[in-house]
């Protein structure tokens, strides 16, 4: 499978990496700042498009993958205002987007919203924290949680001007340092007793793997827009 790399950062050479080591992968091509203009001009021959680099490519990679009808797996963050832009192109590909292409903050969410069921009532508030270099606050995996728990206020940290919680408040709290490659808590805080859900990501490997899974079970398929957990199920499906 030939896979063209939009953005070469941290997530980028990641996957470079594990393409090299895997004999069914092959690099067609890595567009980063320098080259983006390629996109236009060229047919990189991949079999599917893997984008870590930033909403801001947006209009070229999806001119990109519609021209070359090149399904498109999508996991970088901060996507809210185009979020359906990225699903509407599975109208003409197969496109997956998802914010954390780990399988155990899949599972979490899922976890999630039925904690936030069976605990209505609880105070909730998140925390995530992540390495120094993150551009975007709250992380997208904040976000992708935040819509387990469906409608709310959410107050981002808090000042010493906002006084006491408000009923249906959620507090959001970024932290950013070192090299941490992801972690989300979210904490559910009842009556003298705390239900507190963690997932911690010790690399940067994890997001990677799961996106190059999600890459293969997308090769192939319809077009349409998957999420990640039906990627996953349709491998077990096989
Ligand atoms: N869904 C998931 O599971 C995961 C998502 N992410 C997300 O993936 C994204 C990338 O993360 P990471 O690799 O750590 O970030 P980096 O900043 O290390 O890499 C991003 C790369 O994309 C380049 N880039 C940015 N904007 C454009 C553009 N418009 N056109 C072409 N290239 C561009 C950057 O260039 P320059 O540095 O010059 O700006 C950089 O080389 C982030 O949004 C992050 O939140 C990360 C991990 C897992
Ligand atoms: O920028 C990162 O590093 C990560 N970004 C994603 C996010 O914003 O949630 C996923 C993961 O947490 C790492």
């Amino acid at each position: 499978m030939r896979v063209l790399l939009s953005g070469y950062g941290r997530m980028g050479k990641m996957l470079h990496q594990l393409i090299d080591e895997a004999d069914d992968l092959e690099l067609a091509g890595v567009i980063d700042v320098d080259n983006v203009a390629e996109l236009a001009q060229c047919d990189f021959g991949a079999d599917v498009v893997i984008d870590f680099s930033s909403p801001t490519i947006f209009p070229e990679l999806s001119s990109y993958v519609l021209r070359t009808k090149t399904p498109l797996v999508c996991g970088a963050t901060g996507y809210e205002e185009q979020g359906q832009a990225v699903k509407s192109l599975g109208d003409q590909i197969p496109v997956i987007y998802t914010e954390n292409y780990s399988v155990g903050v899949n599972v979490m969410a899922q976890v999630v919203g039925e904690l936030n069921r069976l605990l209505a009532g609880f105070d909730i508030e998140l925390v995530e924290t992540h390495h120094r270099y993150k551009k975007d606050a709250p992380s997208g995996t904040a976000q992708l949680l935040l819509r387990q728990l469906g409608e709310h206020h959410l107050v981002y940290g808090r000042s010493p001007a906002d006084g006491e919680r408000q009923p249906g408040d959620i507090g959001v709290h970024s932290l950013r340092g070192g090299t941490v490659p992801g972690e989300h808590s979210v904490i559910f805080y009842g009556e003298d007793e705390t239900v507190e859900l963690t997932h911690r990501a010790f690399s940067r490997q994890i997001f990677a793997q799961g996106a190059l899974t999600a890459a293969r079970r997308l090769v192939g398929s319809e077009p349409g827009s998957y999420t990640f957990a039906q990627l996953l199920s349709k491998g077990q499906d096989a």
